[in-house]
């Protein structure tokens, strides 16, 4: 059931703000002292080392590395809580007495369950422990919990607890905070049978419940986290131990991106070594990474986590053009696996090599012609070996034909001097300049964009896909790579073709002599200097191309040479998957299921879904639903948790399409404080920007596909038809644009739409 939010009670209102600024000014003292804790310890930190330097040699330089690094520490923690936490302190349950008495690593009770005297018969009982959760764990210089990290175990009741199954968990209770300051307090009631008593005092209840205050809360162009009103079946998910595939379906607005992200970090809280091989959460677009990238830094965590688009995942690529799903299509699927291999071998011939070799060895013109080299080519480019690592094998054929033309081998009939004889043969012909300026020319070594260059040649292109593309799609993919830039999918192809190619072994570079090794002799004696272990650290993050964990976002839209592009990242890590199958955009979900299976290899899987809608009001997920039904007969749509009492508007795009978008934008932006977004079909997107110009940044256009994970305040969704004829699976695309809106949804329709009286198009009609 919906519960109605924007009703205020009049009744009582100065009492409740009374007892409502008390419960406040009770919190504010435990940030006050939580804070002056903090600071306790940095001044004992700065204590340490002051007092250490004064004393010179005191300790060993270990201890005093590791008292630097607590002052360091500590100063960064201080910083972070004034400057970037906006509500570091952020909530609270009240517990009744556990079955035992342990206590855990954070100084808090580990029981789930209540003592069996916990609740007296009359249902009056005491509240015997009150724990406070942050983004950060503090504890007092007595060791007891001032604050519980939110990832700890003892966190987990904040997030678990239900009125069905409370455990021991009598309220609970988010803080809002800014800075130092206490701004408000909400609680909910998880055994509102009882009469709790604390230190005495009726446990008091403030407000109707956090998470509507969170669901109600204008939007900006960034995502926030939930840290303070994660649900309990999200936090199952978050929480899921880490040795296996965790797979996540969930329809729109149900928390997947954000339990995606927040179980980033809780992975780095609960085994940070682990990940120190590094987090990759893998979006689909740039403008989705924008949304959510500043999530983990306000969950405290940085550095080890790297969001990437889809587009950016190989590095100096980086997609900006968008395919026609015709295209993409192709590009996407598994069949250009044959395509790709075919072409880098092809790509060898042709584009000026020469074809003809000739060289002067032990006194004689030796020669090989066109056939010959086609022949040992051919030869050379069997099997299935990475083509740039065969130039050394092509090397020694070429070597064997000549010393075979030349004759010398007749020569001698020792074994041992016919060997010294072919070595010095070998040695003569392969320092000469003709022969090195062949090897380069005939046998270079290839990029993947030159292959991919390569394929853009329609000839060539239709060779190399002989009986796996037909002649129309040679043709639109050759075209495709003829543009300046990459789309998405040419990355994947690109990356493809980099497993294809393979990369040849380099040289060494050897270190530059210092000159002071010089001076002192001492380069013979040293060995080669060591990298140093910060050298080594940044060297690994920047050549990192696989993760401890992978966490794929929108994974419905993942195509299958998208998927072995993210197996080759993750072949040794553990992996949470969320999607959505109603919001897949690929024609071929069996085909991609099937890609995506091997990518994540044989490991176990865990399966979760998520049930509930967080982000739309059920007025707009009612609409929502009748398009899935058409796209996915059958789906069951996830349950709003609210409603508006707004109904979505229905308009008809009057004479300009520029004037009526521009008008409805307007008027929405009057109506909610924060995001207005414009959804229009893809082949719309640039001119529905300047439809919109000037009316701020509050507002934004995009294609239907750019709107994928993102949300808004209100939504313009702009002729439906034509957004759900622009692809096979356009009805899902159109289902994506119409669950994009927190507040308020209005759809133009233009002819096409069949709109009724009341303009209410014929795909969204009852
Ligand atoms: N427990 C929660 N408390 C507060 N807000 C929540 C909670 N869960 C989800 N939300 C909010 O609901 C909205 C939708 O969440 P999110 O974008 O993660 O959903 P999604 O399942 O990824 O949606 P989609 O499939 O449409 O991309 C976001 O604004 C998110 O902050």
């Amino acid at each position: 059931m919906a519960a109605q939010v924007g009703q205020k009670t009049t009744l009582g209102q100065a009492v409740a703000d009374s007892a409502r600024d008390e419960e406040i000014l009770v919190e504010q003292r435990h940030l006050d002292r939580v804070y002056r804790r903090l600071e306790e310890k940095i001044h004992e930190a700065e204590f340490l080392m002051h007092d250490a330097a004064r004393r010179g040699q005191v300790g060993t330089p270990g201890a005093l590395a590791e008292r630097d690094a607590l002052v360091f520490r500590a100063g960064i923690h201080l910083n972070r809580l004034n400057n970037e936490f906006e509500d570091f302190l952020f909530g609270r349950v009240d517990l009744l007495l556990g079955k035992d008495g342990k206590k855990g690593p954070d100084g808090a009770y580990t029981a789930v369950e209540p003592a069996d005297g916990a609740v007296r018969p009359d249902h009056t009982a005491d509240i015997a422990e009150t724990l406070h959760i942050g983004r950060i764990g503090v504890l007092d210089a007595d060791y007891s919990p001032l604050v519980i990290d939110w990832r700890a175990p003892a966190a987990a009741p904040f997030y678990r607890a239900t009125p069905v199954d409370p455990g021991r968990v009598v309220r609970r209770r988010v803080i809002r905070s800014k800075g130092r300051r206490v701004l408000g307090v909400e609680d909910d009631l998880m055994r509102p049978e009882l009469t709790a008593h604390l230190d005495g005092r009726e446990l008091p209840v403030i407000g109707d419940g956090a998470l509507m205050a969170a669901l109600g809360r204008a939007r900006t162009h960034s995502m926030r986290d939930i840290v303070s009103s994660i649900q309990a079946e999200q936090d199952l998910v978050i929480r899921a131990p880490a040795a296996s595939v965790t797979y996540v379906e969930g329809g729109p607005g149900t928390g997947k991106t954000a339990v995606a992200l927040h179980r980033a970090a809780y992975l780095l809280y609960q085994d940070r070594r682990r990940y120190a091989g590094g987090i990759l959460i893998v979006s689909p677009t740039p403008l989705l990474v924008a949304y959510t990238e500043g999530v983990l830094p306000s969950l405290g965590e940085e550095g080890q986590v790297a969001i990437r688009a889809l587009g950016s995942l190989v590095d100096g690529a980086e997609a900006a053009l968008y395919d026609s799903p015709a295209t993409a299509r192709v590009k996407g699927s598994l069949r250009m696996l044959k395509v790709l291999r075919k072409a880098a071998r092809g790509a060898l011939e042709g584009g000026g090599a020469p074809d003809r070799l000739r060289v002067v060895a032990f006194n004689r013109r030796l020669e090989l012609e066109a056939a010959e080299l086609e022949e040992i080519r051919r030869t050379a480019l069997g099997g299935t070996a990475p083509v740039n690592l065969l130039r050394p094998r092509a090397r020694k054929l070429l070597l064997d034909a000549l010393w075979a033309k030349s004759g010398a081998g007749s020569r001698h009939t020792d074994p041992e001097l016919a060997a010294e004889l072919r070595s010095s043969f070998d040695e003569d012909v392969s320092t000469e300049d003709p022969f090195t300026d062949f090897l380069d020319a005939w046998w270079p070594e290839l990029t993947p964009r030159g292959v991919l260059r390569a394929m853009a040649d329609e000839r060539r292109l239709g060779r190399w896909a002989r009986r796996v593309l037909n002649p129309g799609e040679v043709r639109r993919i050759a075209k495709s790579l003829r543009r300046e830039g990459l789309t998405v999918h040419d990355v994947a192809l690109l990356d493809e073709l980099q497993a294809i190619l393979g990369v040849p072994a380099r040289p060494r570079r050897r270190r530059e002599a210092d000159p002071l090794d010089q001076l002192t002799g001492l380069e013979e004696l040293m060995p080669v200097r060591e990298e140093s272990q910060r050298e080594r650290a940044e060297r690994l993050a920047q050549e990192r191309t696989e993760y401890a964990h992978v966490i794929v976002d929108e994974a419905q839209d993942v195509t299958p040479m998208q998927w072995r592009m993210l197996g080759r990242r993750g072949r040794h890590a553990t992996w949470t998957v969320v999607g959505d199958p109603a919001q897949s955009s690929w024609s071929d979900p069996d085909e991609a299921a099937a890609a995506r299976d091997e990518a994540l290899g044989s490991r176990p899987r865990r399966r979760f879904t998520l049930t509930v809608n967080y982000r739309n009001p059920a007025e707009i997920a009612e609409l929502a639903a009748r398009v899935l039904a058409l796209a996915m007969p059958g789906s069951a749509s996830p349950s709003a948790v609210r409603s508006t009492g707004v109904e979505p508007r229905f308009a008809l795009m009057g004479e300009t399409f520029a004037g009526s978008v521009r008008e409805e934008a307007a008027r929405l932006l009057e109506r909610v404080d924060g995001t207005v977004g414009v959804v229009v079909p893809m082949r719309r997107r640039e001119e529905a920007a300047r439809w919109l110009a000037g009316l701020g940044d509050r507002v934004v256009a995009l294609g239907s596909l750019e709107a994928k994970g993102l949300e808004y305040d209100a939504t313009v969704v702009v002729l439906p038809a034509e957004i759900a004829d622009e692809s096979p699976a356009g009805l899902r695309v159109l289902y994506v644009a119409l669950t994009r809106a927190t507040q308020e949804l209005t759809v133009l329709s233009g002819e096409r739409d069949l709109p009724d009286e009341h303009g209410v198009p014929d795909l969204l009609r009852d």
